[in-house]
């Protein structure tokens, strides 16, 4: 039987510990055996490897001592009775080997399987049954100098369940992981794949339910949930040929001090192309005429004191304050204005770190940092964000009592309940001006009536989903600016 493979993912993830205490149970469920278990497994890799690198003349598996090791055995056994080139590199002495592993290796070998003690450097395709979900702690340096030397080949990779040196729960990468080109991860999905360093070391995700992936999210609650541009744009809120502008939300955006009236312009640029009816900015006086200018719809107020905010904070549905907002006297001045917002307000860059250094409670706050602003509102290394995102996101959200964006490959989303993991966009957003774009977005569909839990899902995936549009027209580097007519063709 063809075990299905596919790159359309499920919609919940879990972790390394739950997959390993409910997947015998749910197996024994539906009447599977684990030992059929795993060579459906290695048929799904198998299935990749042909799929991928048909050609090729020569595979070497890399097998651990445990059942990562033990699908390894049958992805090679598979090849064997394809007639290829195939070998396997065993880490561990097969004394070391128990189970369905040891039953692996022994049905490799009664194959006529050869298994060698080092790297084979001729190989055309290497598959990646180091370590899975049973990987945790501090990688052994065996393990380390292998994978080290898999990498120097250069050689296209197929991990079995995750790349090895992954943790397959928080995402945090050992000092060595296998890079991958491809890989196939089975049952249930676990989050630790899907963002951050991991994106990396993952490449391209494909997921092989092997018959029980429907079973296993009926009967184990998930940690996070993944979202992508498909499933939310549906609740974008549906532009009415005969509404107006004052239907359509007025958001007020606030920053830009003397040096930096770009991001405030990006922002609020980002905000009009979003949707939102009216847009106010709320600026240094030196900077009125720039934001204005060729932007002609923006109502730009230059302020000093906070007063002068509070009646701009009146008038507007949803705020943002923090794109170019500095650290200076004029920034702490007009900070001291949204202390009493009772409305939703987005607080980004400068924002935050205003914030990390004083907390406030507001009502409905959503803050939107990247992994260093995360660092300071945490008040740990930005090293200690990226070992466990989720975590990170979900301790931001509870500590601000805000909904936290944690933004960076695979942006993850969190309220006081629920972390949400955007799946949408592939490329990199690492470029000037990214982040402005993504709190102007959120405050626009804000505006238009999103809730806002769903508006800032929906607002990464557009921003993700417009920066893969511009990828695939061949526009990489291409300024801020230009993206948004893409986010104004996905809103419409
Ligand atoms: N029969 C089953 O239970 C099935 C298991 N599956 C596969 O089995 C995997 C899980 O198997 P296991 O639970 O045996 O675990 P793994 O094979 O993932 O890992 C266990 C091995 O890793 C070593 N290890 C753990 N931490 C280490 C560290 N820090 N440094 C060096 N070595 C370390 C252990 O000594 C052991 O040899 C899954 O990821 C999946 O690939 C699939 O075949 C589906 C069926
Ligand atoms: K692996």
């Amino acid at each position: 039987m063809t075990p299905e493979l596919t790159t359309n993912l499920p919609q919940f993830a879990y972790s390394a510990q739950q997959v390993k205490d409910n997947e015998a149970i749910v197996a024994s469920q539906q009447n599977v055996v684990m030992y059929a278990l795993m060579q459906q497994a290695a048929a799904s890799v198998f299935q990749l490897l042909m799929l991928k690198y048909g050609n090729c003349d020569k595979v070497q598996v890399i097998a651990g001592g445990g059942n990562n090791g033990g699908d390894g055995y049958w992805v090679a056994n598979y090849a064997l009775q394809h007639e290829l080139d195939v070998s396997v590199f065993s880490v561990k002495d097969v004394n070391q080997l128990a189970g369905d592993a040891k039953r692996a290796y022994f049905d490799y070998i009664n194959q006529g399987g050869e298994v060698v003690d080092s790297l084979d450097t001729s190989a055309d395709v290497y598959i990646d049954a180091l370590l899975g979900i049973g990987f945790c702690g501090e990688l052994s340096s065996e393990y380390l100098d292998v994978i080290n030397h898999i990498n120097q080949q250069n050689k296209p990779i197929i991990a079995v369940d995750l790349p090895s040196g992954l943790n397959a729960t928080t995402g945090e990468v050992a000092k060595a992981c296998i890079n991958a080109n491809y890989t196939v991860s089975f049952i249930a999905l676990k989050q630790g794949l899907l963002s951050g360093n991991a994106k990396q070391h993952v490449g391209n995700l494909y997921f092989a339910g092997l018959g029980l992936a429907d079973a296993f999210i009926e009967h184990v609650e998930p940690l996070s949930q993944l979202v992508n541009y498909d499933a939310l744009k549906a609740s974008l809120p549906v532009r009415h040929i005969n509404s107006y502008k004052q239907q359509l939300g007025h958001v007020l955006l606030i920053g830009g001090d003397k040096p930096m009236p770009g991001a405030i312009r990006i922002a609020a640029e980002s905000c009009l192309r979003a949707g939102a009816g009216l847009v106010s900015v709320a600026t240094h006086p030196e900077n009125r005429a720039i934001v204005v200018q060729g932007r002609y719809e923006l109502m730009v107020h230059a302020v000093e004191h906070a007063t002068e905010l509070e009646p701009l904070i009146e008038k507007a549905d949803v705020c943002v304050i923090g794109p170019g907002l500095g650290l200076s006297n004029w920034s702490k001045t007009v900070w001291q204005a949204i202390e009493k917002v009772n409305k939703p307000i987005i607080i980004d860059a400068d924002g935050l770190n205003l914030l990390a250094q004083k907390p406030i409670n507001l009502a409905h706050m959503i803050i939107t940092p990247h992994c260093g602003e995360a660092s300071r509102l945490l008040g740990i290394p930005s090293s200690e964000i990226e070992l466990n995102r989720f975590d990170s996101v979900s301790k931001l959200a509870k500590q601000y009592n805000a909904i936290a964006l944690l933004k960076g490959a695979g942006s993850l989303v969190a309220n006081s309940h629920h972390t949400v993991i955007n799946t949408s966009g592939s490329v990199s957003m690492a470029s000037a001006g990214m982040g402005d774009c993504l709190s102007g977005i959120i405050a626009g569909l804000i505006a238009q009536g999103m809730p806002n839990f769903e508006a800032v899902q929906l607002a990464v995936n557009i921003h993700g989903r417009a920066a893969e549009i511009a990828e695939q027209q061949g526009k990489r580097g291409m300024l801020v600016s230009d993206l948004y007519p893409l986010i104004r063709k996905l809103v419409d």
